[in-house]
């Protein structure tokens, strides 16, 4: 059997990226990167400004053409697809400026996300379940404009939620919220992590990182220049503060 067929019949890991790479003019921003993320894992990226991590994800997301390298969806192959149908495959992301509909309600939000999952006749129990959980449903009538920064994290969440997908990047999910609503975003992570969908996490915070990742991928100059368990990064920290210099 052909090795690309092979991979394709193999690999069932919700997210698989082989050999990625990205150059923007003299500048190699992912120089080759290989990963599999297993069902329900939540996997961190971290690595210092510049390191190629939020290329990654656009590669991933289908937002910026790569170079090279492939990428598989629950098996399916997506490699050089066009964003809405590599989201409509089961991926989803979020911003480090969160992405929302800013004139129209926290509910109705919600509601427009679900027009891509397909699922109306359910829509609006989830909506509701949504907000619940993310503890915004006394803002549900207020515009997306009239929240707080981390209350539109929080929404932001929720529209990737409304769509259930099994693959979810997060971009700085918590970065410059209050404690609260870090801790609300912490346990939705969680609960949707049990319900069944994998995460990529690009994070700063390494008390974040700590508390939500079961495995830490160290980017530097756009390669993986380390993997393994908080404890085994911590361990390698010192080695890591080389390069990572200004923030883990
Ligand atoms: N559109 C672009 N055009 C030219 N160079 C780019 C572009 N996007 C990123 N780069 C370069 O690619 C490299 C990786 O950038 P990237 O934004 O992916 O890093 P990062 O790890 O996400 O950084 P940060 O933590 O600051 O978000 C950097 O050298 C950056 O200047």
């Amino acid at each position: 059997m052909h090795a690309d067929t092979a991979r394709q019949t193999i690999s069932r890991s919700p997210l698989v990226l082989e050999g990625l790479v990205k150059n923007f003019g003299g500048v190699t921003a992912v120089a080759g990167v290989d990963l599999e993320v297993a069902s329900r894992e939540v996997v961190g990226v971290i690595g210092p400004n510049g390191s190629g991590k939020s290329t990654l994800f656009n590669l991933i997301a289908g937002m910026l053409p790569m170079d090279e390298g492939r990428v598989w969806l629950d098996g399916k192959e997506v490699t050089g697809q066009p964003a809405w149908r590599i989201a409509r495959a089961g991926l989803a992301r979020t911003f480090q400026i969160p992405s929302l509909f800013d004139n129209i309600s926290v509910h109705d939000n919600l509601m427009a996300a679900a027009v891509e999952s397909g699922d109306w006749k359910r829509a609006p129990h989830r909506a509701k379940e949504t907000m619940e959980m993310l503890e915004i449903s006394h803002v549900a009538d207020n515009l997306a404009s009239e929240l707080s920064g981390g209350q539109q994290k929080l929404l932001e969440f929720g529209r990737v939620c409304m769509r259930d997908p099994s693959v979810i990047l997060l971009d700085e999910a918590t970065a410059g919220v209050h404690p609260n609503i870090r801790r609300i975003m912490l346990e939705a992570i969680r609960r949707v992590r049990d319900s069944g969908a994998t995460f990529l996490v690009i994070e700063h915070d390494m008390e974040m990182v700590r508390e939500i990742c079961d495995r830490i991928v160290v980017m530097d100059a756009g390669q993986v220049v380390a993997e393994g368990s908080f404890d085994e990064i911590a361990d390698n920290i010192e080695v890591q503060k080389a390069y990572l210099g200004r923030q883990v």
